[in-house]
């Protein structure tokens, strides 16, 4: 089973993305898009994110063989019940949700005995909306496909083929593993960054001075992912709740364990960890990891 035609539902950063990937490096697939808001469906049109875009759900995904959902984790169930009545026989239905078990979930419950074989581009900007997509997001990226149990083998290829296609490198995992490992790796990196810039800027009222504005190259570097949808972040957080908070568990000890160091004057602890850590760090630039995902390590 080759992918012929593509419906793209949601036409942000992740959904136009795949629109001008496709263009680029599968044009012979047939695209169409559509978005709740209309005013995306303006600038998508606009911008040829998609070949072309509809006033419905069910007009986009009218002949597809592969559906993309690409709304914000909390928005799946009902962006694909907009079109589940309308959704061609062996379709593959599919998602870029940053969170996995509960788009597993939610689209079991909306379409039931359809195919449906998760997907987590693990390629993402701080930018959001139909201006921000860019054709090469996927080069060189993991996209990991979180199939459910008994899932039809066939599909999982076609769509490893598509994302190949598209640039990116395949890993198979389970949504569990994947949610884990995201929350420590993506979620909770993005919760401290919007917690520290919240801090400075209510420093300003205590202190009564512009905190941000002196902010040095390390606040910067460390926090542009605070700049990302408010929306998409919600309800990450809210979609992958227990994995969050277990991984938010580990890493206020470890942070608890810090602030004794520091308090106790013990340079040992500290120096000794942040050795270990600058090695990793700099192991992840040397291996030409920076740009791609971290190695997950293999469950399968
Ligand atoms: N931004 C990233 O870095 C990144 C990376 C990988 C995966 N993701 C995931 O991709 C998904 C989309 O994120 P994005 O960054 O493209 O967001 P975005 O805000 O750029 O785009 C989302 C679009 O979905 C539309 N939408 C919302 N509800 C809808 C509905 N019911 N029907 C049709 N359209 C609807 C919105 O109008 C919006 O245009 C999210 O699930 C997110 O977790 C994001
Ligand atoms: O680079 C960024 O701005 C991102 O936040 C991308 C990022 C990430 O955390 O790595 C964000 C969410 C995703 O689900 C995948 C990728």
């Amino acid at each position: 089973m080759s992918i012929q035609s593509v419906a793209i539902i949601g036409l942000g950063l992740l959904g136009g993305s795949i629109g001008l990937a496709i263009a680029e490096h599968a044009p012979d697939i047939a695209t169409k898009g559509y978005d709740a808001d209309a005013d995306v469906r303006k600038k998508a049109a606009a911008r040829g994110l998609v070949q072309e875009v509809c006033d419905s759900a069910e007009a986009a995904v009218a002949n597809a063989d592969l559906v993309i959902l690409c709304v914000p984790v909390g928005a799946m169930a009902g962006a694909a019940s907009a079109f589940a009545d309308a959704l061609p026989d062996g379709a593959i239905v599919s998602d870029v949700g940053s969170s996995k078990q509960s788009v597993i979930d939610d689209l079991a419950a909306v379409l039931p005995g359809r195919t449906v074989i998760p997907a987590h581009p693990v390629a993402g900007t701080e930018q959001s909306g139909p201006e921000a997509g860019f054709p090469s997001l996927f080069e060189n990226r993991w996209c990991i496909l979180t199939p459910p149990a008994g899932a039809d083998q066939t599909a999982v290829d076609a769509l490893s083929a598509f994302w190949e296609r598209l640039g990116a490198r395949i890993e198979i995992m389970d949504a569990e593993h994947h949610d884990l490992v995201l929350a420590v790796t993506s979620h909770i990196p993005h919760l401290i960054a919007y917690t520290i810039v919240g801090t400075a800027s209510d420093l300003e009222d205590v202190t009564r001075s512009e905190v941000i504005k002196y902010s040095a190259g390390g606040f910067r570097d460390f926090t542009r992912i605070a700049a990302s949808d408010p929306t998409m972040w919600r309800d990450v957080f809210l979609h992958n709740k227990s994995a969050v908070l277990e991984m938010l568990g580990r890493f206020t000890e470890d942070l608890t364990a810090l602030q004794r160091a520091i308090r106790s004057g013990d340079g040992e602890t500290l120096h000794e960890l942040f050795s270990r850590t600058r090695a990793i760090r700099r192991g992840i630039i040397e291996e030409g990891q920076d740009d791609a995902a971290p190695d997950f390590g293999r469950e399968h």
